[in-house]
């Protein structure tokens, strides 16, 4: 079986949850974890599961205005956020306007600011609707965030989240020996 992760990040963090992600479907999967630019057509026709994510810019999915803030403020940060080679983008929400059809299952995440999700929004779930209008049935109940602290650096737990929450989304779709 076959899973592909798929991401945009602008900072890094989305693209180390990804990873992190793929580690944890790997326990069942095979798993190719890419960025938007490489999530080319044969890699989706051929996953069982499809798992997106994005960064939350502007309460939801960047835009190409949100993008070039977020490499702006990297500019000005001193060095302490650099760009993540996923950052020229495209960005996930024009790539979920074009997503070949697909058989695969999926799930969305995200990663945002570590405060009350009322107040952030959250990328995800505009990518599960997404995924929904195009027809992919959703694996899990709720979409997941992954939390960035104020400097947009990832919580230092959020590493092993990720690979538990995809350690736990495999063995939810591996059915019982
Ligand atoms: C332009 C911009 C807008 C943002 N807007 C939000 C927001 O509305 N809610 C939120 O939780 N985080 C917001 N953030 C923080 C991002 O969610 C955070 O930078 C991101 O999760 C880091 O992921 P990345 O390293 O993969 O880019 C924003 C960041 C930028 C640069």
């Amino acid at each position: 079986m076959r899973a592909l992760v798929v991401y945009e990040s602008m900072y890094g963090n989305t693209h180390r949850v990804a990873e992190a992600i793929g580690e944890g479907l790997a326990q069942v999967y095979r798993v190719d974890v890419v960025p938007v630019e490489h999530a080319a057509a044969g890699l989706v026709e051929a996953a069982d599961l499809l798992v997106v994510g994005a960064p939350t810019h502007a309460h939801g999915l960047s835009r190409s205005g949100t993008r070039a803030s977020a490499a702006t403020e990297a500019g000005k940060s001193g060095g302490t956020l650099t760009l993540d080679p996923a950052a020229k983008g495209p960005g996930v929400r024009d790539w979920l306007e074009t997503l070949p059809a697909t058989r695969a299952k999926a799930a969305a995440f995200d990663t945002r600011l570590d405060a009350p999700a009322v107040l952030t929004g959250r990328a995800a779930k505009g990518i599960a609707r997404r995924l929904r209008q195009r027809g992919l049935e959703l694996v899990t109940a709720a979409p997941e965030s992954f939390l960035v602290t104020r400097q947009n650096h990832l919580e230092p737990q959020e590493t092993a989240r990720a690979r538990e929450w995809g350690r736990q989304l495999a063995s939810s779709l591996t059915p019982a020996a």
